[in-house]
């Protein structure tokens, strides 16, 4: 069995997995790793944002006798993605993985959208190249952040997904915070289109918030899996 791994700055995912077939998943919190005692593991591939969290990873397999961590992290170029950044390596291993997964799932030009604790969208061209992207506060940090400053701010609010000017506080700041969400992928369709004018641009949502803006969005897909498939795509393409 494969175990692999998504380290994000909230939480952890894993999906065990044999002969391309998924057998089981879960999600947990940084530091708690006893589920991974008495797994019968033969790899353990990894993706993380977290430095701290990936050694104490690496010392609970230890602890439990299990195969040492294989990292992932972000190249210049590989199965068919060509990185954007000016220093390749600083590019996020979760958004890299999550390019490479769209590669796999479509060869049309694809804006990558990552809702997790950050919220990033990625431009990805016909020809493969990665034509940069934003990186934002994530929904619930962008509502933490007023809420840190002001008490009046500091209320919960439903996920309609509504951008109509707000009548009550927690409408007011929903509203604006899709609104904001929602110029951020439109902007960077929009920039995206001008290197391929003619293709229609395929919206590519993941992470724990991914759904919510697929919705905001009405259009592209849904697509959870999208980090764990770009995972699979670097450790078994050699370049792991
Ligand atoms: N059960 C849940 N627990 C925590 N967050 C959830 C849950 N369901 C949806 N979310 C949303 O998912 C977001 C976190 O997304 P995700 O789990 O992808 O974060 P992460 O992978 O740890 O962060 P990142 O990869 O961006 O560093 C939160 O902002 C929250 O709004
Ligand atoms: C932006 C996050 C936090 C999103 O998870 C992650 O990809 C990261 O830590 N990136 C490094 C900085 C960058 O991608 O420019
Ligand atoms: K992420």
């Amino acid at each position: 069995m494969i175990l692999q791994v998504d380290i994000g700055n909230s939480r952890i995912k894993w999906r065990l997995r044999r002969q391309g077939r998924t057998l089981e998943s879960g999600v947990g919190n940084h530091g708690d790793y006893q589920w991974l005692q008495g797994l019968a593991l033969q790899q353990v591939w990894v993706s993380s944002v977290v430095a701290l969290e990936s050694e104490s990873l690496q010392a609970a397999l230890a602890a439990y006798g299990l195969p040492r961590a294989r990292f992932a992290s972000a190249q210049a170029s590989a199965g068919g993605v060509v990185n954007g950044y000016q220093v390749p390596a600083t590019l996020g291993v979760d958004r890299w993985l999550a390019l490479l997964g769209a590669r796999q799932l479509s060869v049309g030009p694809a804006v990558v959208v990552d809702a997790g604790t950050a919220l990033t969208v990625d431009l990805l061209g016909a020809d493969g190249r990665h034509r940069g992207g934003y990186i934002a506060p994530g929904l619930t940090l962008m509502q933490q952040s007023l809420a840190l400053k002001s008490q009046a701010l500091a209320v919960n609010f439903e996920r309609r997904g509504r951008v109509a000017p707000g009548d009550s506080s927690a409408t007011a700041i929903e509203a604006a915070l899709v609104a904001m969400g929602r110029g951020l992928i439109e902007t960077g369709r929009l920039s995206l289109s001008e290197y391929c004018p003619a293709d229609p641009v395929l919206l590519l949502f993941t992470g724990g918030d991914g759904d919510f803006w697929q919705r905001v969005l009405a259009e592209g897909s849904s697509e959870p899996e999208l980090l764990f498939i770009g995972l699979e795509r670097y450790f078994t393409q050699g370049q792991g």
